[in-house]
């Protein structure tokens, strides 16, 4: 029996349920404009995903679209396995999300916004709210500043506390727009952490952010915008594997030196007209070199490259990214 067959109607299939979040032909228009173009974005549970785009490239129109803040033109998607928006009832309490700063009010505290926040939330339990609100605040680094008034705290003091209000309950899902825009370098060294750390208790994560750096230090995974289109959707292993450092012999005997690299343990070893390619893996470009001699393949050129993360995303959108950070 196959497996689609053994799962029953209505449920979604296998590799469906693999996914915290999953879309097809993700579109909007807005008038001519076309911000988001039939993205197909799939996020493993479990991953720290990086939705990674320069500024307007369609990462908070897609993020909107998937919470339900702003309707598709286009397309579907599922969170958690739910087919959306059918099941928002069911699904939208089990996710924490920061899209535009939830509105709080400027003249309550940190700690009197979070209550009236919590107080709203029918899942959360009464009785154990100053428990949840106090472990949140001090999870964002605001239980010191949790009696200042809102409108006191510094752009950096407000994102914590809007992070602070997507995790006063367990989520099985946080999808969170830029959630470091506007932290100082400390600031953003702790939420970095405490995504990590979310995800390590078995959440799954969705951040957008415009920084190279920031998936390379957080993400699993990574989803690539340029102009409306997702150009790119790989592990972050996957990508880094294919921005591996690749040896290159100009050579007017490609094949030969094609042997020697793949004899050494080069992988993807290509010949073009008057050289030979392979990645270096773990064999040093001086052992490389040493054979080629010893087999006496006559060499004219020899470089390794290595085109690394900014290099490939670069290629793949003809844009740079903000490595800073
Ligand atoms: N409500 C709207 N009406 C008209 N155009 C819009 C609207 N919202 C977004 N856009 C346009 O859609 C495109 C994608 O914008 P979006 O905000 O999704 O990008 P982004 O990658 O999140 O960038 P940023 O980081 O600057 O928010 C932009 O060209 C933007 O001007």
């Amino acid at each position: 029996m196959s497996l689609a067959r053994s799962v029953t109607a209505g449920d979604p299939a296998p590799s469906v349920a693999g996914l915290a979040v999953q879309s097809e032909g993700l579109s909007k228009r807005f008038g001519r404009q076309v911000a988001v173009d039939a993205v197909d974005l799939t996020v493993p549970r479990g991953s720290v995903y990086g939705f990674l785009g320069p500024n307007g490239s369609g990462k908070t129109t897609t993020i909107r679209m998937l919470l339900g803040l702003v309707r598709p033109t286009a397309g579907g998607h599922r969170l958690l396995g739910e087919r959306m928006p059918d099941h928002a009832a069911g699904v939208l309490p089990r996710i924490g999300a920061l899209v535009e700063g939830p509105a709080f009010h400027p003249y309550l505290s940190g700690l009197e916004n979070l209550r009236r926040l919590d107080a709203a939330d029918r899942t959360a339990d009464p009785r154990t709210a100053s428990a949840r609100i106090g472990a949140a605040l001090d999870r964002v680094g605001l239980g010191a500043a949790a009696g200042k008034r809102y409108r006191a705290y510094s752009l950096g003091m407000r994102q914590r506390l809007a992070l602070a209000a997507t995790i006063l309950t367990p989520r099985d899902l946080l999808i969170l727009d830029e959630p470091t825009n506007g932290l100082d370098p400390q600031g953003t060294r702790e939420v970095r952490a405490l995504l990590t750390e979310i995800a390590a208790e078995g959440a799954t994560v969705l951040l957008s952010t415009h920084l190279l750096s920031e998936v390379e230090q957080v993400c699993t995974d990574v989803g690539v915008m340029h102009r409306g289109r997702l150009v790119a959707q790989a592990p972050l292993a996957e990508l880094r594997a294919s921005a591996a450092p690749r040896a290159r012999v100009e050579t007017d005997h490609p094949s030969e030196a094609a042997l020697v690299l793949r004899e050494l343990g080069l992988v993807e070893v290509a010949t073009a007209a008057r050289e030979a390619t392979g990645v270096l893996g773990s064999v040093p470009p001086e052992k490389v070199v040493a054979a080629l001699v010893h087999a006496a393949v006559p060499v004219r050129g020899f470089a390794v490259n290595a085109p690394g993360l900014e290099e490939l995303f670069v290629s793949l959108t003809g844009e740079g990214f903000d490595v800073s950070g």
